[in-house]
């Protein structure tokens, strides 16, 4: 295999949690809820190499509008390694083959409190800019029965985090899938992020971040808010 083979290789199955789905499952999972990723129909009409092949070509063709040398040793290989951080890294979760697996485990220990996972590490890329967005989330739930591996928490978040975002949608997403996994409505995210497109470039605020929540179920009740906040912010 060739470097520029290689950069093509889609990933190795062993480092993928994968659900095969259809891809007409996957439209109709993406068609079905207001806060899904907005997708065309035929997002799943190209494959990932070919998603690959011409995202490098299309790049390419940005770098050299720039008039910048791709003949350039360092720059020769740019167009390639966008496209494949693009669908096999950062933009890796609009790919639902990627979703990861929740298996679900008995409540054997009659556990009935919050179980919080907090400072998930976040890594998302704003949809307006395609620049990165970097915080941290904090999930809770209250088991209706079936519990999760901890883990598989922040898997949920970082699946959804691979694609362009906005933090409110992000936030729902995550929120909406574990009440779905864990089939219960009492489920809390906050995330607390800091997008480089407000502080890199624009009005260039390196301070702020942006905090968004998702309080249902129990988590609406101000208590268990405030003893969620103990848990986290103590
Ligand atoms: N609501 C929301 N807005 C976001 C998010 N990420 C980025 N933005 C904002 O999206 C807006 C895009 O605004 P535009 O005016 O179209 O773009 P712009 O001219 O680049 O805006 P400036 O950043 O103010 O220079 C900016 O205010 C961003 O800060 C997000 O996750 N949620
Ligand atoms: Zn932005």
């Amino acid at each position: 295999m060739n470097t520029s083979e290689a950069l093509l290789a889609p990933p190795q199955k062993a480092f993928r949690l994968i659900k095969e789905l259809t891809h007409e499952e996957i439209g109709e999972n993406h068609l079905s809820t207001g806060i899904e990723t907005p997708l065309k129909p035929d997002a799943f009409a190209l494959s990932n190499t070919e998603k690959k092949e011409m995202i490098a070509e299309l790049f390419a063709q940005i770098m050299d509008v720039m008039g910048l040398d791709l003949n350039d040793d360092s720059l020769r290989g740019t167009p390639k390694r966008v496209a494949k951080m693009y669908i096999d890294e950062i933009f890796a979760g609009l790919d639902p083959a990627n979703k990861p697996v929740t298996a679900l485990f008995d409540n054997s220990y009659q556990y009935n409190q919050m179980l919080v996972e907090k400072d998930i590490t976040l890594h998302s890329h704003c949809e307006h800019h395609f620049v990165p967005i970097i915080g941290n989330a904090h999930v809770a739930y209250i088991s209706s029965g079936k519990v999760i591996g901890l883990s598989k928490l922040n898997r949920i978040v970082q699946y959804y985090a691979a694609r362009p975002q906005v933090q409110e949608r992000l936030t729902q997403q995550i929120g909406m899938e574990l009440q779905k996994v864990l089939n219960t409505k009492d489920v809390a995210v906050i995330i607390d992020a800091k997008h480089m497109c407000v502080s890199i470039r624009g009005v260039k605020d390196t301070a702020s971040s942006t905090v968004t929540t998702f309080y249902e179920g129990a988590f609406k009740d101000q208590e268990k808010i405030n003893q969620l906040h103990n848990h986290i912010y103590r």
